[in-house]
């Protein structure tokens, strides 16, 4: 079995135990990952504070911290097909999206390197004539980044990038489940010459979680993960009180009017729900469709759901691979069976397969009539798309609004005004209209209510990562006057 190593001071090192990760394909062991301890997070937290310090970096200037992530960047482009075969053996994330995906990945590193000498702080037009006054924006400190099992690379990219572009330190802890792609990262770092101790990455479950964002050198918190987990490393932060960023889950609307184009919209419903077997924050996983189209769009759906082809991940022809770990299907089956239970109908899909590792039908469930259906209030994290249909604009914006989360959104319509009008009132961090599951470094990715607070991505995230010092200088020469009086 292939044995990975966690990546503590510049120092590659076995865990205090370890653990042995599955293949999502066949369900059988095929590595050894470390399995960080309290301890082991206690030194990778020492060693990201004594670096955050020490000359090495602090000493560095913004324009020399892009160029390492320049060359961290032209790393990992190289190393794509490699980190991507990775991942998809470890977490069973289908190759044809590993590859495109982590060659990505580079691109959020690149952006956040040109952005590393273009955050600046600001001179105030102060009220004394006898001041000067500015704004140094400068790193916040130590960075606990913790990550989910599903597009680690990507997740991880956009909390190192910013964090590092302002100066910052990182402890990353990759999910337990599926973290060899990480672990083999923390080699490209090691090679991009980055000083001891400002990236550490290691790997473990909740208790190593906690020892890391309770941690009192850290300063900044940044979590992709379930809101549930979110609240354990709230409450955790009540012990540093580290300022936190936090993108969770959702059960993002995907609505279809009957002006839209439908074969388009289809299509995009197919990937916005069925892409990387629906293990995606954003799946469009509520399809609210206008009912004088749902039986012509739902068997256009159901043909193409049919024809997905499901099969090994590491090949290029497959469609739809395994879930990640066999906790994730079991819990998606039981929502299934729930959703049935309450009513719905099923469209297609729904049944666990015969065999070997962790694969699940792409499914789609009508809950129309049941708004509060599992299928329509749960996140599964599964390819199971829930329907439910609308006769007017209104009742399509109120059936969107109606969740306790708020990250992503669709809009399928030919009406600009219309468009307009679904932008302006749904509550989400993204709106795509007539297109899914669309990103970039540039644009801004967060949500809101239970998805979560804080963006990743663009230029604002960077400043997540700064403190703002305010200094004063006097200007003049005279003796200070009366001080008994504030200045
Ligand atoms: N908004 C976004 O950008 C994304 C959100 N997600 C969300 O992530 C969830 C699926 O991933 P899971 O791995 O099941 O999430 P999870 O919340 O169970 O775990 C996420 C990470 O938190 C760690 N963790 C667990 N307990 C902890 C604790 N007490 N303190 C600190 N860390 C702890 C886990 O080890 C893992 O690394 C879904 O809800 C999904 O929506 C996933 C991808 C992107
Ligand atoms: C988070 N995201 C966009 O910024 C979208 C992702 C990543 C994820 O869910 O892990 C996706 O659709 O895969």
């Amino acid at each position: 079995m292939q044995r990975f190593q966690q990546y503590i001071g510049g120092v590659f090192e076995d865990g205090a135990a370890s653990f042995e990760s599955l293949d999502p394909a066949t369900g059988a062991p095929w590595a050894v990952m470390p399995e960080a301890s309290a301890q082991d997070m206690g030194r990778a937290v020492d060693a990201a504070w004594a670096a955050f310090r020490g000359r090495e970096w602090a000493g560095l200037t913004a324009s020399a911290r892009g160029k390492l992530l320049h060359r961290l960047a032209d790393l990992v482009q190289a190393a794509a097909p490699r980190l991507a075969a990775l991942e998809t053996r470890d977490a069973g994330k289908i190759i044809r999206e590993t590859s495109a995906q982590i060659a990505y990945v580079a691109e959020y590193y690149r952006y956040y390197a040109g952005l590393a000498d273009k955050i600046e702080g600001a001179h105030l037009p102060i009220d004394k004539p006898d001041m000067e006054v500015w704004l140094r924006r400068e790193p916040i400190g130590v960075v606990a980044a913790i990550v989910p099992w599903n597009s680690q690379l990507f997740l991880s990219a956009v909390k190192l990038g910013p964090a590092l572009a302002a100066g910052c330190t990182v402890v990353l802890k990759a999910s337990e489940d599926g973290p060899a792609p990480m672990l083999e990262f923390a080699r490209l770092v090691h090679e991009a010459g980055f000083p001891a101790g400002v990236v550490n990455i290691l790997t473990g479950g909740p208790a190593a979680g906690v020892a890391l964002t309770t941690h009192p050198k850290v300063a900044h918190i940044a979590f992709t993960g379930g809101p549930e987990t979110a609240r354990h490393v709230v409450r955790g932060s009540a012990e540093n009180l580290a300022s936190t960023s936090l993108e969770l889950g959702g059960k993002s609307p995907f609505i279809v009017f009957e002006d839209a184009d439908l074969d388009s919209a289809v299509n995009a419903q197919i990937s916005g729900i069925f892409a990387a077997t629906g293990q995606s924050c954003v799946a469009g996983s509520r399809l609210i469709i206008q009912a004088s189209i749902k039986d012509a769009f739902l068997a256009k759906l159901k043909a193409k759901a049919e024809a997905i082809r499901i099969a090994a991940p590491d090949q290029m022809t497959t469609e739809v691979g395994p879930l990640c770990t066999y906790r994730q299907r079991a819990r998606i089956a039981d929502l299934v069976a729930q959703s049935l239970g309450q009513g719905a109908k099923l469209v297609t899909g729904g049944v666990v397969p015969d065999g070997p590792g962790f694969y699940y039908p792409p499914t789609i469930l009508d809950c129309s009539g049941l708004p509060d259906a599992a299928g329509l209030r749960q996140e599964f994290f599964g390819p199971v798309l829930s329907v439910i249909s609308f006769e007017t604009e209104e009742q399509a914006l109120a059936l969107a609004n109606d969740t306790v989360y708020g990250l992503a959104s669709g809009v399928f319509t030919r009406s600009l005004t219309r468009a307009h009008r679904m932008i302006r009132g749904i509550r989400a961090g993204v709106v795509w209209v007539n297109t899914y599951r669309a990103v970039s470094p540039i644009a801004p990715f967060g949500g809101h209510g239970l998805s979560g607070h804080g963006r990743e991505g663009g230029l604002a995230a960077a400043l997540d990562y700064t403190t703002v010092k305010t200094v004063w200088l006097r200007t003049s020469d005279d003796p200070i006057p009366d001080p008994f009086v504030m200045r």
